[in-house]
């Protein structure tokens, strides 16, 4: 049974405040105890207020590895593009902001391939992971279709892999690589941020309905060993 704890808050500028202490609390204690860290983050735009003061902490950031827990398949600048609005933010502070879609990749399963081999320089598993989730319930970038099952129950080793969601989301109607929910689920810290009331009703659904859940993020969920915090605001 997955333990999970809400924290709500009155708006967006509380959350975003609280979720930037968080990731701040767990940045620090990786680099106190191995002298560095390397943590996942979500794109798409709810995140990204948090991010902003994330970026004004003291901490040492040349020391700090982040990566974006999915990305969508489009070239490094382009406006859809998770880890270029991350680089935007954090490469300044000086941290490491891996992007992990090759450029030019036309084949996305080739480009799954190459974030799976990207991942395997870094030190594992990963300090911490925050999660988005989508109107649709996906989750990172784990959507129904042809890789959904490698997605959710592919070899524990596979932290990464290509994937086509059957039906394209409008905000981002692309090809996607994300972090498979092994990956995710290793993590040593794992955390969800969501606004609105109709994500957290899916939410709740998605949990109350577990591994039988029509929703990724239930699916993803379902069975994670590790306790999840979920913040959440109007
Ligand atoms: O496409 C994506 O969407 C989700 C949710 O984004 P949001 O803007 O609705 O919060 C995001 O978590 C994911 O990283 C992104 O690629």
């Amino acid at each position: 049974m997955t333990e999970i704890e809400w924290w709500e808050y009155d708006d967006a500028a509380e959350l975003a405040d609280a979720v930037a202490g968080d990731i701040q609390f767990v940045i620090e204690s990786a680099l106190d105890a191995r002298g560095s860290a390397v943590i996942a983050l979500a794109g798409g735009k709810t995140p990204f207020p948090a991010y902003e003061k994330l970026a004004k902490a003291k901490l040492d950031w040349k020391k700090v590895t982040i990566i974006p827990g999915d990305e969508r398949i489009v070239p490094l600048g382009d406006k859809l593009s998770n880890v270029t609005a991350l680089a935007k933010i954090f490469l300044p502070k000086g941290a490491r902001v891996m992007p992990i879609v090759p450029e030019a990749t036309a084949d996305y399963k080739a480009a799954g391939r190459s974030a799976d081999a990207l991942m395997q320089d870094l030190h594992w598993p990963l300090d911490f992971c925050l999660l988005g989730v989508g109107s649709d319930g996906h989750t990172a970038s784990i959507f129904p279709g042809v890789d959904y099952d490698e997605a959710l129950n592919g070899p524990k080793e596979r932290r990464a892999l290509g994937v086509m969601p059957e039906s394209l989301p409008p905000e981002a109607p692309v090809a996607r690589v994300t972090l498979s929910r092994a990956a995710i689920a290793s993590s040593k810290a794992l955390m969800i941020a969501v606004t609105g009331d109709a994500k957290r009703k899916l939410l709740e659904q998605a949990i109350e309905q577990g591994p039988s859940s029509p929703y990724p993020i239930g699916r993803v969920l379902a069975d994670v060993e590790l306790p999840i915090d979920i913040h959440w605001a109007p």
